[in-house]
């Protein structure tokens, strides 16, 4: 019955709309009945006792309160049902949002974009029509027959057992489609959700595409994805349209029987005309809501179907959470040590860090070096956290990174990545982002310290110009500036830092490494070194070499030996690994 579990704890969080919402159409329905004798005892009194003509006015009267009365209560109840959808599609959100900050990067990059908009917007979106009609509906397609058979029963027996009898009949119905249907919402969803990564993919890739000629190919396979999501809504709506006829055929076959009945009956005089008139008016109504939430069962299957994209991501955040809420506060300034770490990425079939010991020593500057996928930016995942070791331990003093506060930790750490990400927004927000709190003085002293100043004060509004995604347009090397600034901000003891591997200019190159030698004083850094001759001062050299540490050393041990050290100072003049 697409009742998923998950859902439905979600609802007790914050049963009140809903219970609210239940009890109107509950209301409603009495009021429905009391409309349907109301119009019984009017009609009758028309042609059958004109000798109670004088209570017609009363009849009127009531008739018209109980109308205005029933319209109100069904307008409350969706109202809500929609407030209650609104308090849980928020809740879940903020969940949802939550759970992918907080399960990082590395999650991230291992779901496509694309499909993770999907999720958190339109799977999200997708939960409305399950909250706000189809779970109300549930209830009100049990209670709603039930009031109706409990004020014909006594009236009619008979009327009453052949609604008793048929009314299963529809949710039966209902389940047997809906297992059928079940597999096809799913393979709409997946069709949704890898629609949407495909596109983000190629709207990203576009000047690769069109650079090799094949934004046309391309194009094809976006049309074939779109066809195949096509297909699927059209399967769906197959099984939505004939679901709907079903449980319409249902309906209106026990509609014609009681109505068939009673009427012979009537005819033979074995049944008064009030009763009869008041069973055929209640008898469609009896049948609607159960014919309602055959209409909503296709929004409660698509509901169902985004849960179980959404839930998973909110599970895993919370089993991070669980081990994280029991930790320690990080310790000050302490050395870090890997200890026997390896690591495998999920779903790979080799590890890309085995055995790797080494300590980074407070204060000091160790360089990771290595050819390209030797494991240099695992190692640093590991260090940021946004990846666990899959054995051995990354220890902090004397504790267990793991048994740690995460985010005590990460606020322990500034970063420089490769390629430093600018938000939409004024240049000074995309500052502040590593310090909210920093004073002006504290951002103009980072601003003075990363040599970006001259770089604001032609920005046609300074610290307010708007940069990143179609903003001002900024180079590779100002951007790099920013992310020596935001480290500045972050003033944090521990630094790592993955150099850029595009080559600036050389007068710029020698202010930008000013700036990091500044800002590398009294931390202690680890340092993903392209440019060998950047590292030459490094306390420590770390040679990496297909998940191992083959050497390490000073430069001037490193150079000695005959391994990849030597061979790759000497290969790139020491400019590049
Ligand atoms: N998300 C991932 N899933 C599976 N394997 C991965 C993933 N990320 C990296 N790897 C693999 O792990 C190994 C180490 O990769 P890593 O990115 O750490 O190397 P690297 O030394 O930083 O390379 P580069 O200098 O090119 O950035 C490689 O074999 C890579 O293919």
């Amino acid at each position: 019955m697409n009742l998923d579990r998950r859902l439905i704890t979600l609802v007790r969080e914050h049963p009140v709309p809903f219970v609210t919402s239940v009890i109107a159409a509950v209301f409603a329905t009495l009021a429905l009945i009391a409309q349907a004798w109301l119009i019984c005892r009017t009609v009758t009194i028309l042609f059958l006792e004109p000798s109670s003509m004088a209570d017609l006015p009363v009849f009127l009267a009531a008739f018209g309160i109980v109308s205005l009365l029933k319209t109100a209560l069904n307008w409350y109840s969706a109202r809500e049902a929609a407030r209650g959808s609104e308090t849980l599609r928020q809740l879940l959100h903020n969940r949802l949002t939550a759970a992918i900050s907080r399960l990082g990067p590395s999650f991230t990059a291992s779901r496509r974009s694309g499909s993770l908009a999907t999720t958190l917007q339109q799977g999200v979106e997708a939960l409305d029509p399950y909250f706000s009609q189809y779970l109300p509906q549930l209830f009100i397609s049990v209670l709603v027959p039930g009031a109706i058979a409990a004020a014909i029963l006594p009236r009619d027996l008979l009327s009453g057992t052949i609604l008793l009898c048929t009314a299963p009949l529809i949710p039966l119905f209902m389940i047997l489609i809906g297992k059928a249907a079940q597999n096809m919402t799913r393979q709409q969803w997946q069709s949704l959700t890898r629609m949407s990564g495909h596109f983000l993919d190629m709207l990203q890739g576009l000047t690769t595409l069109k650079l090799f000629g094949q934004s046309r190919s391309r194009a094809g396979s976006i049309e074939e994805i779109s066809e195949q999501f096509r297909t699927s809504t059209m399967n769906v709506l197959k099984i939505a349209f004939l679901s709907s006829l079903t449980l319409e055929l249902v309906g209106t076959i026990g509609t014609a029987i009681i109505a068939v009945q009673i009427g012979l009956r009537l005819m033979a005089g074995a049944l008064d005309f009030q009763t009869a008139f008041f069973i055929i008016i209640l008898t469609p109504e009896f049948y609607q809501p159960l014919r309602q939430l055959g209409t909503k069962f296709h929004a409660g299957m698509e509901g169902s179907s985004a849960a179980e994209d959404i839930f998973p991501i909110i599970e895993a955040s919370e089993e991070s959470r669980t081990q994280a809420a029991a930790d320690a506060l990080v310790d000050d300034a302490q050395p870090v040590t890997f200890n026997d770490v390896s690591f495998t990425h999920p779903g790979s079939d080799h590890a890309a860090l085995q055995h790797i010991s080494f300590t980074l020593e407070p204060g000091t500057t160790t360089a990771l070096v290595g050819p390209s996928g030797a494991g240099k930016t695992t190692c640093m995942n590991l260090l940021l956290r946004f990846i666990s070791p899959s054995a051995g331990s990354i220890i902090t003093g004397t504790t267990d990174l793991a048994e740690t506060d995460r985010q005590s930790w990460q606020n322990r750490i500034a970063w420089i990545p490769q390629h430093p990400w600018l938000f939409h927004t004024s240049i000074g927000e995309n500052l502040l982002i590593a310090r909210p709190d920093a004073s002006r003085e504290e951002l103009m002293q980072a601003i003075d310290n990363a040599g970006l100043h001259s770089f604001i004060e032609n920005l046609p509004d300074g610290l307010d110009t708007v940069v990143g995604e179609q903003g001002t347009a900024i180079s590779g090397g100002e951007a790099q500036r920013v992310a020596i600034a935001r480290a500045f901000l972050r003033n944090a003891p521990l630094l790592l830092l993955d150099e850029p591997t595009s080559h600036t200019d050389p007068e710029l190159e020698e202010s930008l490494q000013l700036s990091l030698r500044q800002l590398m004083q009294n931390r202690t850094t680890l340092v993903i070194a392209h440019r060998l001759s950047t590292i030459m001062d490094a306390d420590a050299i770390l040679v990496l070499e297909n998940g191992h540490i083959t050497a390490s050393g000073t430069h001037d041990t490193l150079i000695r030996q005959n391994g990849y050290y030597r061979s790759a100072v000497r290969t790139t003049g020491g400019n590049d690994s």
